[in-house]
């Protein structure tokens, strides 16, 4: 299983990180399968598999029992849990509480938060701790209400700058990557050179040290709308219904079980069970 350090190793020697989201024990089982180098356990769960309409809602009590189930699924590989709406803002005493919950209920380990100057001390507080962080900024999806929708964030110099600044501030507080999402991709190559912690791209091009992608986009998995920065890998929707339809439209045909389908009782048993009338 690759660590912390192997991830900075891997920004230095240019070895592209891959890591894909997973919410349960078969995802985490087939990520782990493929030999993505991280599974992150995105609060994006809310969306596609939960059908809520942002993270906002998702709650701790939904990411450690999504966790969990990851966890079984993946024993061998680096697993990053997001941290909720608001678990990382009241004061460092809930952050800490919210991220020792976290690392001690479910056996991942790191846990990645939204923001950059202003969750700087509750960054600290967590890695000072003893719980690895992976900060992301760019498009902060728990900030929806505030940035007014799901847009490409850091299109004009003052608000790349800013980015810039917040990136730097991650790294000094002690965040171990950052995941950059939606920024264009001139400003996700000039953060990943400022910066010695690796980058990890969702919509921010390929100058990044690694990328994420969401499970249920690769493979188009019931998902509503794809956004412009994935590329749809495979589309398991297909099989699936194919063999759902197929299920329904047997049963209805009566060609659905067979006898192999199912179990028999021995002649004697049931003479006795018929007192002998068979
Ligand atoms: N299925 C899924 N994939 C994701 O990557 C994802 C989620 N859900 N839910 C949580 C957040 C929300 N994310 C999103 C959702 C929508 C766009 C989107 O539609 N973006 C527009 C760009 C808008 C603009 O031009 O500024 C697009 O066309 O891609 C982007 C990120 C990323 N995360
Ligand atoms: C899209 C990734 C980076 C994420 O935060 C999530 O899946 O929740
Ligand atoms: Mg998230």
């Amino acid at each position: 299983m690759k660590h912390i350090n192997d991830f900075m190793k891997m920004k230095v020697s240019g070895s592209k990180i891959v890591m894909v989201t997973a919410y349960d024990y078969p995802s985490a089982k087939f990520v782990e399968q493929a030999e993505a180098d991280m599974i992150l356990v995105g609060d994006s769960l809310g969306m596609v598999v939960l059908g809520l309409d942002s993270t906002v809602p998702v709650t701790m009590e939904d990411m450690i029992h999504h966790a969990k189930a990851v966890k079984r699924g993946a024993v061998d590989t680096f697993i990053v849990v997001d941290m909720p709406f608001m678990s990382y803002h009241l004061s460092i005493r809930d952050t800490l509480l919210n991220g020792a919950r976290i690392m001690q209920e479910t056996g991942a380990h790191a846990v990645k938060l939204e923001g950059g100057g202003e969750v700087a001390d509750h960054i600290k507080a967590l890695v000072k701790s003893g719980i690895p962080v992976v900060a992301h900024l760019g498009l902060t999806p728990q900030s929806v209400a505030v940035l007014g929708g799901y847009k490409v964030q850091g299109k004009d110099s003052e608000t790349a700058r800013k980015l810039i600044q917040d990136a730097k501030k991650c790294q000094e507080a002690g965040a171990f990557a950052l995941v950059l999402e939606c920024v264009p991709r001139q400003l996700a190559e000039e953060i990943s050179a400022a910066l010695e912690i690796p980058t990890i791209g969702i919509g921010a091009g390929a100058s990044v040290d690694g990328q994420v992608l969401v499970y249920h986009d690769i493979l188009t998995y019931g998902v509503n709308r794809i956004p412009k920065f994935v590329k749809q890998f495979s589309n398991i929707g297909e099989p699936i219904l194919a063999g759902l339809n197929a299920f329904v439209n047997e049963v209805r045909a009566g060609q659905f079980p067979e006898n192999r389908h199912s179990f028999t009782m021995k002649e004697e048993e049931l003479k006795v069970l018929y007192g002998g009338k068979v």
